[in-house]
């Protein structure tokens, strides 16, 4: 199976949109990767540039190391399905998926025998004298795939191929797909928005946003060690919690104010210290739920405490929505680029209101939600606004103000209970503002 290499690809279209930024991605030979990312950031054009139905502005797409740009898509020897499978509507099951066989020239017994191979392999044995008009959406969806396939492509591209099923028609074709690509070893490139899709399928999955490449990865690193706030946020569910906060060290203590509370870190280790270099920056806090347990009000180490805002029952557990006074600033609000934002904290601190070396905790409650004209709460620190959270990700994915928290059903609380949850330390993720990850 072939390897398939981007090199410093970049795809801008004649209307200016820069679609694809200098991508580089290596699939290696039988890899599965999944391309991630929310809509629009350009990895159908990746899919598309490897196919060679595009041509890419700079850069280059190598299979086995070997340029293709002047192979025709026909001739690159690789398989493209999409969601609108479109298949022959006059032609039975069969006949579809032996179309590329009889155009390829093979012999027809051996056709046959591959016909029927493909449709075990897919579970479609059953429906190949049927026209495709006849098929559930699922079934459909499994011809193409066959068709793509019945030839033995040396690759294979998957544009969103699930995108149209239902929920137990997906989780069925996405298990048989797997594992499809597994046994023929043929080397996959699956393009998907469902970060469920890309954690359960993918050998290594390629995050992006705008264009440009997040991170690349095997699913639990990538979901573990996120490099930017956008790969903490976009991976996971329920999603990341994200807050604003400023660092603080001082009185002995390393802190990341949250604004109304705070998050205290053992003063005697080196990530304190790795902190306390950081005194005054502003960051982005991302905790998870799995960073986030339900602990008694006088806990030892590191909570949060909050009011109960929300309860939601799936079942197995129940996710509790927490008020906790922290600041989230809207994906909307986030383009503000005030111009004091750009400005270092250090200088801010040295104009006339700098606090007191030594004094009191200066920094805590600076950091207070302000309703604006608007309505939404906004972060407003003395420091001016902070524009960290990510204009990508839609209204359903940004995060509020809310604490996400998973609680056993039986520990159920109600709304406007009060409630503290710990902080596993060693899960608190935390990013720069330009949304980098800071690792401690
Ligand atoms: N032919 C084109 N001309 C101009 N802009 C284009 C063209 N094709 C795509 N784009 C733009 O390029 C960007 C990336 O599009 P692309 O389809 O690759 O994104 P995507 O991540 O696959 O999104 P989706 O999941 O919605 O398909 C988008 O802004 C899109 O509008």
């Amino acid at each position: 199976m072939v390897a398939i290499a981007t090199d410093r690809l970049t795809k801008i279209f004649d209307d200016g949109t820069v679609a694809v930024d200098d991508v580089t991605i290596d699939v290696r030979s039988g890899e599965f990767m999944v391309l991630l990312g929310p809509t629009g950031c350009g990895k159908s054009t990746v899919l598309r540039l490897v196919a060679g139905l595009e041509r890419p502005t700079s850069g280059q797409v190598r299979f086995d190391g070997r340029p293709v740009d002047d192979i025709e898509a026909g001739d690159r020897g690789i398989a493209l399905v999409r969601q609108d499978h479109a298949l022959y509507p006059h032609l039975t099951v069969a006949q579809n998926i032996g179309f590329p066989l009889r155009s390829g020239g093979d012999p027809g017994p051996e056709a046959t025998g591959r016909i029927t191979e493909m449709a075990e392999q897919l579970g479609i044995v059953d429906v190949l004298h049927r026209l495709p008009g006849n098929l559930s959406g699922g079934q459909r969806q499994r011809v193409a795939i066959a068709r793509a396939l019945a030839r033995r492509p040396a690759a294979f591209l998957l544009d969103e191929p699930l995108s149209h099923l239902d929920a137990g028609m997906r989780a069925d074709l996405r298990a048989d797909l797997t594992a499809l690509a597994r046994r023929n070893g043929t080397t996959t490139i699956y393009v998907t928005h469902d970060q469920v899709e890309a954690m359960s399928m993918a050998d290594r999955v390629a995050v992006l946003r705008r264009g440009v490449l997040q991170q690349i990865g095997p699913p639990a690193q990538v979901y573990g060690d996120p490099a930017t706030v956008f790969v903490a946020a976009f991976l996971g569910s329920p999603r990341a919690n994200l807050f604003q906060c400023a660092v603080y060290a001082g009185d002995g203590r390393v802190v990341l104010d949250l604004g109304t509370q705070v998050i205290d870190f053992p003063p005697d280790e080196p990530r304190s210290a790795l902190l306390a270099g950081r005194h005054t920056e502003r960051a982005t806090v991302a905790l998870r739920a799995d960073a986030l347990r339900p602990a008694p009000a006088d806990a030892d180490g590191p909570v949060l405490h909050g009011v109960v805002r929300a309860v939601e029952n799936l079942g197995h557990e129940v996710l509790v929505h927490l008020e906790t006074g922290g600041v989230p600033t809207s994906p909307a609000e986030s383009r503000l680029e005030l111009p004091d934002s750009v400005r270092p904290l250090s200088g801010l601190l040295a104009e006339p209101e700098r606090p007191a070396r030594g004094g009191r905790w200066p920094g805590l409650g600076r950091l207070i939600p302000r309703q604006r004209a608007g309505g939404r709460p906004t972060a407003r620190t003395r420091y001016g606004f902070y524009p960290v959270y990510d204009p990508e990700l839609p209204d359903d994915q940004s995060t509020t103000g809310d604490l996400v928290v998973r609680v056993p059903v039986p520990a159920t609380p109600r709304i406007g209970d009060r409630m503290t949850v710990s902080v596993d330390l060693d899960l608190l993720l935390l990013f720069d503002r330009a949304g980098d990850r800071i690792r401690l």
